[in-house]
């Protein structure tokens, strides 16, 4: 599976120090996983966690993406991680607080897996476009508590202080063709929030959201896939497009509106991640 059909709708952050989460994992409905060094590890655990988290990676997580996230590597335990993730059997390195697209160079010389970034610091949403064009970039993190603790922002339902941080980064993503997942819900047991957050996530035009409990899954899968609706508009808008154009025309009308080319672009995408998610569920 390539990175444009690859779903990400739900992307579970592990503590790699926790065996039971780890082994949990093999049986969720997940798109991917990130096993987490950094910020879910006690700083006691962290060199053991590495192990435990080998250990784990020989055994298989069926389809689901394997994303590692290390520890800064300006800190104690970076570069190490960095070394030994390199020899795990997983699909990418996540790199925490990326700045600027210097701190995914200096990943770059240590490791040939692909990377992804941590954006969650006001300096890396300044310096999005940059990270995103990064040519060994595969996709982008919303690192959001650590963004409104930087931003000394209050959580809002509506996330309005996240705003400009959060279109920044789509923005980017999108115009390098990069993943882009969006940041956690904290109150793992507030399953409306969930569902607002998501349905906000997915009309922003973000892949998917990082969870921290599999109580998350279920809601988030079903928000950032399309719906019976989606999948029956997309293909009346083809259908309907393709009789104009053997008529001679280009444009089409579907439930009243208009249907051009770019629409039909949207459509055939639209049916095309249906069918990935349909794959990964086979
Ligand atoms: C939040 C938790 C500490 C809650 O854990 P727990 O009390 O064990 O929850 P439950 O008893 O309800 O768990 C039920 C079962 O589910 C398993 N479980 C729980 N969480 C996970 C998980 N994340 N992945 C896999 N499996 C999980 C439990 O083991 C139970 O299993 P079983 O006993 O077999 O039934 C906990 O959920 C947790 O630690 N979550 C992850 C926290 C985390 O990773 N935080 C760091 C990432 S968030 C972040 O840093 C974002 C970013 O950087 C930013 O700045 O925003
Ligand atoms: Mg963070």
């Amino acid at each position: 599976m390539d990175l444009e059909t690859r779903p990400y709708r739900s992307v579970l952050y592990i503590p790699a120090s926790k065996e039971r989460a780890l082994e949990k994992a093999r049986g969720l409905t997940i798109d991917a996983i990130i096993f987490d060094l950094e910020d879910a590890v006690a700083p006691e655990e962290k060199v053991a966690a590495r192990t435990t988290l080998a250990e784990a990676l020989k055994r298989s997580y069926g389809q689901r993406a394997r994303i590692v996230r290390i520890n800064a590597l300006e800190s104690e335990w970076g570069v190490e991680d960095a070394k030994a993730v390199s020899e795990m059997d997983c699909d990418a390195i996540l790199l925490p607080k990326v700045d600027s697209p210097a701190h995914l160079d200096a990943l770059a010389e240590i490791t040939d897996k692909p990377l992804w970034a941590m954006m969650e610091t006001p300096m890396g949403m300044l310096n999005a476009k940059e990270i995103a064009a990064h040519p060994r970039l595969e996709g982008m993190v919303m690192g959001t508590n650590d963004l409104a603790k930087e931003l000394n922002a209050r959580f809002r339902a509506d996330r309005l202080p996240m705003m400009t941080g959060l279109g920044l980064c789509v923005l980017a993503a999108k115009a390098f063709g990069k993943v882009i997942v969006d940041g956690v819900y904290n109150a793992f047991k507030d399953d409306d929030g969930l569902q607002t957050e998501c349905s906000q996530g997915r009309d922003m035009g973000m892949d998917g959201k990082t969870l921290i409990h599999p109580a998350q899954v279920e809601i988030t899968n079903a928000a950032f896939a399309p719906d019976e609706t989606e999948i029956n508009l997309a293909r009346r808008q083809i259908e309907a497009f393709e009789e104009a154009k053997a008529a001679g025309q280009g444009v089409a009308v579907v439930d009243g509106k208009i249907v051009e080319n770019l629409h039909v672009d949207t459509a055939r995408k639209t049916l095309a991640r249906a069918e990935a998610i349909a794959a990964l569920a086979s």
